[in-house]
């Protein structure tokens, strides 16, 4: 009983509650699936077991550079934030840590991520994930997310690059199938965000941020995650047609497409009220389990 009453001090603590906000600034659930999509892009990209000091440490590294990049996103959207019951609650609107305190942390992931993808990956790797971190943290976050209604689809090429980056990590090269898994993620974004822009249109427009739905309506922004979605699909096909994944991946795929498909019609031609934050979801589910299933095939096949 001592025991357990001092695991939830701890808990509630001051020290405990620090950790959380800092931790929270990295967007960790969003962390921890790029960081899968990276280690899939590693182990496909060699034959045999991986070199464990090499991948954990670019690993690592390409976790810290997205979760800096994550936190300079709070830092520059902070009043955006504080505008949208979503976001509302993050460290920053709350004032839970500093603008200064948040730049530094950044600023710290950033170096230390860099460093290791220098030390244990490559420079061109080092490069490609800088460019990413800009891509998103400055590039989207500053301007297009403020400017126009393809804000999502142009900047979702850097949250798409991860595989490209374990690829590279482990080969120093570029590969057309490490830029096929970029052009999956490429192709997800789209239905993934518009299915949650349209369950938040009215938090974006209060925030005067020129989302799909905002600027364009409901109905259109189903019709664009219809299409993108179809889009996606064929894609995902692809690796079967490459040779580099076979049937067990095709399979999965196949069953993964589908209920997408399903989400995506029914959100268009038979809503209910939650198919939009349905469809939100089961984007998530989709991207992990197709992440797995590639890996599966790797190394089963
Ligand atoms: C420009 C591209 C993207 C945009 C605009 C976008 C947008 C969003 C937004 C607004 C949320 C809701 C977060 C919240 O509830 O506070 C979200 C959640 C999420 N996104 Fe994305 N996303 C993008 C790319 C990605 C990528 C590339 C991945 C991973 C490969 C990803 C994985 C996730 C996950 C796992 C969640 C759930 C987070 C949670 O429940 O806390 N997203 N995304
Ligand atoms: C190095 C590298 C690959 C960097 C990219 C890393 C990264 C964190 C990509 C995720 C994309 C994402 C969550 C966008 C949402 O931003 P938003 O501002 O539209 O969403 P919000 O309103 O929830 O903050």
């Amino acid at each position: 009983m001592a025991k357990l009453l001092s695991v939830s001090d701890a808990l509630g603590s001051p020290a405990f509650s620090t950790w959380r906000s800092y931790y929270q600034l990295t967007k960790p659930k969003v962390i921890y699936l790029l960081m899968l999509t990276a280690l899939v892009g590693m182990c496909l990209a060699v034959e045999s077991w991986l070199p464990p000091l090499q991948a954990t440490f670019s690993l690592l590294g390409i976790g810290l550079v997205c979760a800096s990049a994550a936190a300079i996103n709070q830092i520059l959207d902070r009043n955006i934030d504080d505008k949208m019951a979503r976001t509302q609650g993050r460290p920053l609107p709350k004032g839970r840590v500093s603008v200064r305190n948040a730049s530094v942390f950044a600023g710290v992931l950033a170096l230390v991520g860099f460093v290791m993808l220098l030390l244990a990956a490559n420079l061109l790797t080092a490069i490609l994930t800088f460019a990413s971190m800009l891509g998103y943290a400055v590039v989207y976050t500053l301007f297009l997310k403020r400017a126009t209604p393809q804000n999502i689809v142009i900047g979702g090429l850097a949250g798409a690059m991860p595989p490209l980056l374990g690829w590279t990590a482990m080969t120093g090269q570029l590969d057309g199938n490490a830029l096929l898994l970029v052009m999956i993620i490429f192709t997800w974004t789209p239905p993934h965000f518009w299915a949650l822009a349209i369950h938040r249109r009215d938090d974006y427009a209060k925030a005067n941020i020129p989302m799909l739905p905002v600027t364009h309506g409901i109905e259109f922004t189903k019709t664009c995650v219809l299409l993108y979605t179809l889009l996606l699909c064929a894609v995902a096909l692809l690796p079967c047609l490459t040779g580099l994944s076979s049937w067990l991946y095709g399979v999965v795929v196949m069953g993964l497409n589908l209920r997408f498909m399903q989400h995506a019609w029914r959100l268009k031609f038979k809503p209910q009220p939650n198919s939009a934050i349905n469809t939100f979801k089961f984007s998530i589910v989709h991207l992990m389990i197709l992440f797995l299933a590639l890996l599966l095939d790797h190394w089963l096949l």
